[in-house]
């Protein structure tokens, strides 16, 4: 845990986060028809590439792990300042493990996100984090899934990550936090999804590719 102080601020970097990302070619198969087949790939990256440059920009996060197979992930978020640790073959469920438990280790705060909050800014995430007392999760913005899901040091995250996951992760005895989180709890799993994520202000990476495929005009996020 790294303590940064200033005169009249101090920063805990006190949370490690995890980040699981499956191989692009498989990638965000609901999603696809919403960019030429030939780019589906590319706006996977591209989403990846800005939620881990939001959760680095992030003053109470100290590190980052994303759990990947895929090589071309992996080049890019080291070149952001993450770690990039395998994919044990075990499923969404058991890369988040993996990365939380055995990677980041049981002695930290560890929080998972999913890999696809394109609009996600450090601001939210960083208030988020900071209401975690004990096992606490963030529901997605329909209220069914789960964004993230944070654990105190001492605790194994046991996630239960997948359809209705909102409801498995409360029934497991973990605390819902929500707040006026917009950008952390959008994910993007349909085109109307991402519609959305570009009324919030998407990221400049997803931003960028969709205004070179003309889906967008403007780029309103500097992040
Ligand atoms: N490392 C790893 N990441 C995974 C795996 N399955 C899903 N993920 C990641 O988990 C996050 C949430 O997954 P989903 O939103 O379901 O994304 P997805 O599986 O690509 O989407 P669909 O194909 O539409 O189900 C994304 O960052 C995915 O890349 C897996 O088996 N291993
Ligand atoms: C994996 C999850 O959902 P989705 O794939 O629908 O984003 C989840 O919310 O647990």
């Amino acid at each position: 845990m790294e303590v940064v102080g200033q005169t009249d601020l101090v920063v805990v970097r006190k949370w490690t986060v995890v980040i699981p990302v499956k191989r692009l070619g498989s990638a965000k198969t609901r999603l696809r028809g919403a960019v030429p087949a030939d780019r589906h790939p590319e706006l996977a990256l591209a989403m990846v590439r800005d939620t881990v440059a939001a959760v680095l920009a992030t003053p109470s996060v100290a590190g980052l792990v994303v759990v990947t197979d895929d090589p071309a992930v992996a080049v890019a978020v080291r070149r952001l300042g993450a770690r990039v640790a395998p994919d044990p073959g075990d499923g969404l469920n058991g890369a988040m493990r993996h990365g939380a438990d055995e990677v980041a280790g049981l002695a930290t705060h560890r929080a998972v996100l999913t890999g696809d909050l394109p609009a996600l800014r450090p601001e939210q995430l960083d208030e988020a984090l900071g209401r975690v007392a004990g096992r606490a999760f963030v529901p997605d913005a329909a209220g069914t899934g789960t964004v993230l899901l944070a654990v105190p040091p001492g605790e194994p995250l046991r996630p239960l990550f997948g359809p209705h996951s909102a409801r498995a992760h409360a029934g497991s005895g973990a605390t819902a936090l929500t707040g006026d989180w917009p950008g952390l709890r959008q994910d993007v799993d349909t085109a109307a999804d991402l519609g959305t994520v570009l009324g919030l202000g998407a990221g400049r990476r997803t931003c960028e590719l969709l205004r070179d495929l003309g889906l967008t005009a403007a780029c309103t996020s500097a992040a």
